[in-house]
């Protein structure tokens, strides 16, 4: 059964196609290469050397999000407690700005100078996959959104996030038409681009790991040997670490950290091409995504 992720999604209805979303940090960073090797495994770590970002702005980003969580701008998620126990802040670039989405936006502190360029970074993600290539199951083009969450992990040693999948890969005839609409923002998420904001030597022993399940892994569970446990891979989430998964594919989970721990994530979206076909294509498809 697919464990699907019950928060609030994102909202879509303002995103831009991946073109209008170029960042030039990104230049030689999303190879064809890497790109390939995402779409093989299923996800991408860029860490340490091949880190996008340098320390400085990430650090400055770390204080621009302490500074977002003094401002009390971080909430619980509308999902069960025992699911995660993290609080977000969703962000936009144009918060704080006379271009923000309403008065509410316009009216609350702009995004610090690190904050905004590592939203920038992700926000480019999507048109370098695009440029080397990226093909999603489905042969959609990437649309960005303009919101990201912005997630804290307190340092309690116990926040954590139980094992989900970002997206929902359920069918209509499997959710009912009702379960089905309501999460239409999930069936849209291609791919998760997180970016974490902690300190660049966060080291095993504080916990915190980001563990991603391999999709083989998840294939090898509906055969009746059983899955062989241990199939994954942790992530450290170091300060600069870039992670891109497929979000239909990668169950992941965050384990429980001992220090604050901060995770700024998109979720880029997939519409499909008006020559392929519209939405109905998906619904009329019991099975879109088992290729
Ligand atoms: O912070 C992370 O490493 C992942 C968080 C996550 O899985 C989510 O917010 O959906
Ligand atoms: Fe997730």
């Amino acid at each position: 059964a697919t464990l699907l992720e019950a928060h609030l999604s994102t909202e879509v209805g303002d995103a831009q196609p991946a073109s209008a979303c170029r960042c030039p940090a990104l230049a030689g960073v999303l190879t064809p290469a890497r790109v390939r090797a995402l779409e093989r495994d299923g996800f991408l770590v860029l860490e340490g050397r091949d880190a996008p970002l340098g320390p400085g702005v990430v650090s400055q980003a770390r204080g621009d999000a302490v500074a977002a969580m003094q401002q009390g701008r971080f909430a619980r998620t509308s999902n069960d407690s025992d699911v995660r126990q993290d609080m977000v802040c969703w962000i936009r670039e144009t918060d704080g700005t006379p271009d923000a989405v309403d008065d509410t936006h316009r009216r609350v502190r702009r995004l610090g100078d690190g904050l905004l360029e590592c939203v920038r970074l992700l926000r480019g993600v999507a048109q370098a996959l695009e440029t080397s290539g990226y093909g999603t199951p489905l042969g959609e083009c990437l649309h960005v959104p303009q919101q990201l969450q912005l997630a804290w992990y307190p340092a309690d040693g116990t926040s954590r996030y139980v094992r989900h999948l970002d997206a929902c890969v359920d069918s209509a005839l499997d959710l009912g038409l009702l379960e089905w609409l309501r999460t239409r923002d999930y069936r849209e998420r291609a791919v998760t681009a997180i970016l974490y904001l902690n300190a660049s030597d966060w080291c095993a022993d504080r916990g915190g790991a980001l563990r991603l399940h391999h999709p083989e892994f998840q294939r090898d569970s509906a055969s009746p040997d059983g899955p062989s446990p241990g199939a994954h891979f942790d992530v450290l989430p170091r300060g600069g670490t870039l992670v891109l998964f497929d979000s239909r594919r990668v169950e992941h989970q965050v384990l429980p950290t001992n220090e604050d721990r901060f995770a700024l994530t998109l979720w880029i979206i997939g519409r499909a091409k008006p020559e392929i076909g519209s939405r109905w294509t998906w619904f009329a498809s019991s099975e879109p995504l088992q290729k």
